[in-house]
């Protein structure tokens, strides 16, 4: 750890250097601090000018991490009216001030980052106790207290950049959004809008390093109903499009997205490129990679995303890129694409699949109608009692009297309990519960002949039983309810059919450094 005086001169960004914007997950603040501050920023500003967004932190896992932490004592403030909400406050002070005592050496910087960690946390917790006299908590009011957990996440990880030499500030959005303008919608215009305002408020801050609170306001809606968790990726990714940034990179403790989850699967490889339709497929379905909304904001501005491990900072990581635009500044659309060389591109056109994910605690329902009404009818009579109980369906597959649907038991908002009484008034309903979603995600396969059969009788092969299949006519997935006590054997068996050998989508160690230094995805 380096000792640094505080009035010694620090490092600023270049501002005659292009920006790149570096995204760091709850996780990653919480283990690693120095090496994001020392291996990935400090390296990175000399080409680049950086800015940083972070998560709420977590010392180990997410759901033990600060945003978990502050949703229980927001759900503590009614359900649990005799549950101490200082104390609910006082673990999330004392996991920071922790942090701040084992990671920053300058006292000054040490003492400051207390007394603040401490001030939001004494107003975090009036602010609780207002919520549990009022007995309401609204969206809002969620969204305020979920707002700290970036906060306090920024203020620690600008002073270990100021501690490790880097002049670097906190640059809280909790206030950006305008209040009195009435979002119809969070469309275009309204991501444009934060967009501007994420610039505008890096730019008071001049040449410091800006460490940016992934948490970007009061959306319209809530932020957590409306964008989800994972928000963070979202708001990096807007930030890079107005700062016109060269590359998003988004750092985990992963080193990039690789043909199966490598937890799971052990000879996973992991893939140079994938396109943003494929990321967003395997996130939905499974392999939390990177939030979905995120893709559409940065691929529209061409500008690339790289997902890179903080624990492995000079690993080639992949980029997520589609394969048919250039990228940022060059011509578009270029004929023909010329964002790979031509060898890899006839991989890609001829490859089967990209990767395989299996998404858990998923349940099955099987609706027979009744016959009281038409068959549209009874579609659209379960859709509206979908939509009444905010239930996401992941899958789904009919008939003209029967429907099956898979769903993800743990879907947030949903209530079903009461869905289930009004979905048994159009018919039988049966319930599986305990069962997995295995898909296979490719964007190529549809070029492909006989790929669905090769995926199930691989199944069938490993003595896998199928409750359900689906593939859409895009076929960029196929994708089959298993029971989810076989979910690991599945996700084997379908990896070594389609993935078990290595292709030059795959990165090899030889390959690393050239993608590094000069990644083929940009080459002329
Ligand atoms: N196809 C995949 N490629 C890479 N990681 C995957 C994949 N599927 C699932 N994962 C898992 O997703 C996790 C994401 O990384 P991590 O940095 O821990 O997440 P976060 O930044 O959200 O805290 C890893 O633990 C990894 O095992
Ligand atoms: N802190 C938020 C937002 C976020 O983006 O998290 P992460 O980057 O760690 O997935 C959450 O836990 O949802």
């Amino acid at each position: 750890m380096s000792v640094l005086n505080n009035t010694e001169k620090k490092l600023r960004n270049d501002p005659s250097k292009r920006w790149v914007v570096q995204k760091f997950g709850g996780t990653s603040v919480g283990k690693f601090p120095l090496k994001i501050a020392n291996d990935v920023a400090k390296a990175s500003m000399e080409k680049n000018q950086v800015a940083l967004v972070c998560s709420a932190r977590s010392s180990d896992t997410k759901a033990d991490g600060t945003t978990s932490r502050l949703l229980r004592a927001v759900a503590a403030t009614i359900k649990s009216r005799t549950q101490s909400l200082g104390a609910l406050v006082k673990e999330i002070e004392d996991d920071h001030v922790g942090a701040a005592n084992k990671f920053i050496s300058n006292e000054e910087i040490r003492e400051k980052l207390i007394k603040d960690i401490r001030d939001d946390c004494a107003a975090l917790e009036q602010y609780l106790n207002a919520l549990r006299i009022v007995s309401e908590t609204s969206p809002r009011s969620c969204d305020v207290c979920i707002g700290v957990g970036e906060r306090l996440s920024c203020r620690f990880m600008a002073a270990v950049l100021n501690d490790q030499g880097i002049e670097a500030e906190m640059v809280s959005m909790e206030e950006i959004i305008d209040e009195s303008i009435d979002w119809k919608a969070l469309d275009a215009s309204f991501y444009s809008y934060i967009a501007n305002q994420l610039v505008s408020k890096v730019c008071e801050i001049g040449d410091k390093v800006p460490v940016v609170t992934g948490f970007f306001g009061l959306v319209p809606g809530s932020i957590i109903s409306q964008i989800g968790r994972g928000y963070t990726d979202l708001c990096a990714a807007l930030l890079a499009v107005g700062l016109k940034a060269d590359e998003l990179q988004i750092w985990k403790e992963v080193d990039g997205i690789f043909t199966a989850d490598p937890r799971k699967v052990p000879n996973a490889r992991l893939l140079a490129l994938i396109t943003p339709e494929e990321a967003a497929e395997l996130t939905y379905y499974g392999s939390e990679v990177i939030h979905p909304f995120t893709m559409s904001q940065v691929i529209s501005a061409r500008i690339p995303i790289r997902i890179k491990n903080v624990d492995n900072p000079s690993g080639a990581g992949t980029i997520i890129f589609p394969d048919t635009i250039s990228r940022h500044g060059s011509a578009t659309p270029p004929h023909p694409p010329k964002i790979m060389p031509e060898e890899a591109r006839q991989e890609l056109m001829g490859k089967t699949a990209t990767a395989v994910t299996i998404k858990t605690d998923v349940m099955v329902l099987n609706i027979q109608s009744n016959r009281k009404a038409a068959s549209h009818g009874f579609l659209a009579s379960i859709f509206a009692i979908l939509d009444k109980y905010k239930l996401i369906v992941d899958l789904i597959t009919t008939s003209e009297v029967h429907v099956s649907m898979a769903l993800h038991e743990e879907s947030e908002n949903g209530n079903f309990h009461d869905a289930f009484v009004e979905l048994r008034r159009l018919g039988t309903l049966d319930v599986m519960h305990g069962m997995a979603i295995l898909s296979l995600v490719g964007k190529y396969m549809r070029n492909m002949v006989g790929i669905s059969g090769r995926m199930f009788s691989a199944l069938a092969q490993a003595q896998v039983n199928i409750e359900m299949i689906s593939q859409g006519a895009s076929e960029i997935n196929i994708s089959c309810v298993v029971d989810e006590k076989n979910a690991a054997k599945a996700l084997v068996c379908v990896h070594e059919e389609f993935l078990g050998k290595p292709s030059s989508l795959h990165v090899v160690p030889s390959q690393a450094s050239l993608l590094v230094e000069k990644p083929w995805l940009y080459s002329s």
